[in-house]
């Protein structure tokens, strides 16, 4: 029987001893930043919260991918906090899921508007720590704003059916309830919209929630989770059920293989996530994975220029090419292909002066997030040379401070190159001439990974063919979150 509540539902940190050197200066210091401290960070902060805060963890540096400098310190969690926190969840979720889901509801609400209360410190906070531009972060607080809201609304219309029984006398009625506790394994580059989809609607859901961040956005991790835990107190519920417990891939594979973790939900990499796919069914288990991406834009010969070139911008080089949306082909009809191609370098050429500090308004892109993204941009950029590609635009690292580099612009690979058929993690693009639109939508289709795809044109008829034909990954992941479990 189908669910009938399908709600939603590289690394750079470095080991030290907890007592660091006095010398010293983290970012959160320097009053430029001070609202770290409005967020209630400190220099030194605990990245485990299971109704208390205490790590036992290593120290993880955070650092601004912007110049490279530690903006402060979180210390993550050892095997026995983690511990801790799985079983403090799953102590309080009893607690959680008897409350009504309106009531959740309420709860959830007032996570929304204390996110409303913070959206500016907050914002700011995943444009230093992850890099993105100011825009787009404030962006990323708000979507988790109006999930809490969607939350409200969906804790008063949970469903269940009532179904008509053969037998005499009988009523067939389906309930959904709450699964238990929910893993949430999140990516560095959106550190907090991701954590907010789950969460929000594994809390209307009834279910507890064990949070492991990405280990390179930590700080973010710590601010949301205070906000929370501060709704949570007012509230008087306990905060494990909220959890959280910063660490890298060890934290992630004790939560994947956590028995008591009924549903895992994991975002990242396709390569990890196949990992995390097959240990989870291992303990039948249910996992939802929302993976990489190898997007596509489809050019065709009718297509209005002006409105592909300002939509392509962003597409291919916005967030630094570090969105799992993020088009990395674009597939443009002969006719057009040259016309295509020179008229992007020029737009490519009008934003490298934009290049920049996140936090700074007239920056519209910012930097790779961290010093092994840079190196596989350098390591993709050789090796599509290497194979024949040609470099029609950027396809340097640029000098200066922090983890920048050019938008890149590559021609010249056939479209079933292994290196066009990857995901690399920044601002590259391959174009590649089509000589029709069917071609076109073959090629689309012939990645693994899809995620999203776009066609550009003036033809209604063409669009219904690409509705038709084309594999787009729409990312219906968010809305089928399954955080419930059927009993009658
Ligand atoms: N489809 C989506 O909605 C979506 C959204 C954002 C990012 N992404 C994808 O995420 C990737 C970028 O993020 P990333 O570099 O943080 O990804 P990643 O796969 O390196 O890490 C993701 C998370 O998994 C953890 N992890 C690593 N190894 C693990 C293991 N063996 N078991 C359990 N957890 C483990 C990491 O610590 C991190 O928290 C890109 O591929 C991008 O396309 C997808």
């Amino acid at each position: 029987m189908s669910l009938l509540c399908r709600a939603v539902l590289s690394l750079r940190y470095i080991r030290v001893p907890m007592a660091r050197n006095a010398s010293t200066a983290f970012l959160i210091e320097d009053p430029k930043y001070s609202f770290l401290k409005d967020l209630g960070l400190k220099e030194n902060n605990v990245g485990v919260f299971n109704g208390k805060w205490k790590a036992n963890g290593e120290v993880i540096k955070s650092y601004s991918p912007a110049n490279g400098k530690v903006i402060a310190e979180v210390q993550a969690g050892s095997a026995a906090d983690y511990e801790a926190c799985a079983s403090a969840a799953q102590e309080a979720w009893h607690a959680w899921a008897e409350l009504p889901a309106p009531a959740r509801g309420e709860v959830v609400r007032q996570i929304g508007d204390a996110l409303r209360e913070n959206l500016q410190p907050l914002g700011k906070l995943v444009s230093l720590e992850m890099g993105k531009i100011l825009p787009e972060a404030i962006g990323e607080v708000i979507e988790y704003i109006h999930v809490c809201d969607l939350a409200l609304g969906l804790s008063r219309t949970l469903p269940g059916t009532v179904f008509p029984s053969e037998r005499p006398g009988h009523v067939l009625i389906e309930k959904w309830n709450p699964l238990g506790v929910v893993g949430i394994i999140t990516a560095f580059n959106f550190p907090v919209a991701v954590f907010g989809w789950n969460s929000a609607i594994a809390m209307v859901c009834g279910d507890a929630t064990v949070w492991k961040p990405s280990e390179t956005t930590p700080l973010v991790a710590v601010a949301v989770t205070k906000i929370v835990e501060s709704v949570l107190q007012k509230n008087n519920i306990p905060g494990a059920i909220a959890s959280l417990c910063v660490g890298g891939k060890g934290i992630g594979e004790k939560l994947v293989k956590d028995e008591r973790m009924k549903l895992v939900s994991f975002t990242g990499s396709t390569a990890v996530g196949q990992q995390v796919g097959v240990e989870v069914q291992k303990r039948f288990g249910r996992h939802l994975l929302e993976l990489g991406g190898n997007n596509a834009i489809i050019v065709n010969e009718d297509a209005n220029l002006e409105l592909f070139l300002s939509a392509a911008l962003f597409a291919c080089a916005g967030t630094a090419g570090q969105r799992c949306t993020t088009t990395r082909r674009l597939l443009i009809h002969k006719k057009l292909y040259s016309e295509v191609v020179n008229r992007l370098k020029k737009a490519y050429a009008g934003v490298v002066s934009r290049i920049g500090d996140p936090l700074l308004e007239e920056t519209l892109i910012g930097p790779l997030h961290t010093p092994a993204a840079v190196d596989a941009y350098k390591k993709t950029v050789a090796e599509a040379v290497k194979l024949g590609g040609k470099i029609e635009f950027g396809g340097k690292i640029i000098e200066r401070e922090g983890y920048f580099v050019e938008p890149t612009i590559i021609t010249g690979l056939p479209h079933d190159s292994p290196i066009v058929k990857t995901e690399c993690f920044a601002p590259i693009v391959y174009c590649i001439e089509i000589p029709d639109l069917e071609t076109g939508i073959q090629y689309n289709n012939e990645v693994e990974q899809g995620l999203s795809s776009s066609l550009f044109t003036e033809n209604l008829g063409d669009v219904f063919k690409v509705f038709i034909y084309m594999k787009i990954f729409i990312k219906l992941g968010h809305v089928l979150h399954r955080n419930m479990r059927m009993k009658f």
